[in-house]
């Protein structure tokens, strides 16, 4: 079966987060901000290198500390399944000098409180807002040095807006992670060359773009149950389907 890798974004306000989620999963972007209060979950199915990966991504809220343990965890509902993802996202805006503050906190909490056996849980750092590059508060080299080498995190700069490096940056979050788990993924689950996104929120066509960057293709972001291929391999489709 196809397992489910759970990704956290977290990260200071208004620095992108919802904004990356859903350049990703709807090619769409608004300069409106509209803050967000409450979690949100997406569950997208990707195709990469041939696998199929089930992601949940949850999208949250700034939040003011790490939970410290699964009571805390519960405790809050903008915390809830916080502490038990596969992968952070944490993204800060490369404009803005406390939102790389507010993640560098928030690893050193998530280290210091992580749950005992997820010592390899990825962390990836993600700068966003690169088209803003002139009013980049500290230097590219620093920061990526500091996550890199100090860190041993992943460090990807990315513009949501104009879509650039989006997908490099889960291309690079399922190199580290799902990719490592899903070595039993059955063959007939196979897809060369494509990436299919299917939101159970939306559930319909939401577009065709194609999009090449170098490790996988955007081929199409459609509901799975117009996919016949895909039909019956057990996706999650939702009630439009
Ligand atoms: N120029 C530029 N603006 C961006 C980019 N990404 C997001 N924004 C803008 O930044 C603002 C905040 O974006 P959101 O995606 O709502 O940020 P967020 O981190 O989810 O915000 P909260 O959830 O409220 O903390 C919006 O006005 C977006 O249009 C980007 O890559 N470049």
């Amino acid at each position: 079966m196809v397992s489910t890798y759970r990704v956290a974004v977290l990260g200071a306000r208004g620095v992108g987060k919802s904004a990356i989620v859903r350049q990703f999963l709807y090619n769409e972007f608004s300069e409106v901000c509209v803050p967000t209060t409450a979690r949100r979950l997406y569950l997208p199915a990707v195709v990469m290198n041939g696998h199929v990966h089930d992601l949940q991504i949850l999208d949250f809220p700034p939040i003011s500390t790490f939970p410290v343990n699964t009571l805390q965890e519960w405790a809050d509902a903008c915390c809830r399944g916080l502490r038990s993802v596969h992968a952070y996202i944490l993204v800060y805006d490369i404009c803005c000098f406390d939102s790389f503050e507010y993640v560098k906190t928030i690893r050193q909490q998530i280290l210091e409180t992580r749950v005992i056996g997820t010592s390899e849980t990825p962390i990836i750092i993600v700068g966003n807002k690169r088209d803003l590059q002139r009013g980049r508060v500290i230097p590219r080299w620093n920061v990526s040095h500091l996550v890199r080498k100090t860190w041993k995190c992943g460090y990807v700069e990315c513009s949501a807006k104009y879509n650039w490096h989006i997908l490099l940056l889960f291309s690079e979050l399922l190199k580290g992670g799902a990719c490592a788990r899903c070595k039993h993924v059955h063959a007939a689950l196979r897809f060369q060359g494509a990436l299919l996104c299917v939101c159970d929120a939306h559930c319909a066509v939401i577009g065709s773009q194609i999009k090449n960057q170098g490790v996988f293709s955007l081929v199409s972001v459609q509901c799975v149950g117009s996919v016949p291929a895909l039909r019956g391999k057990g996706f999650p489709t939702g009630p439009a389907c």
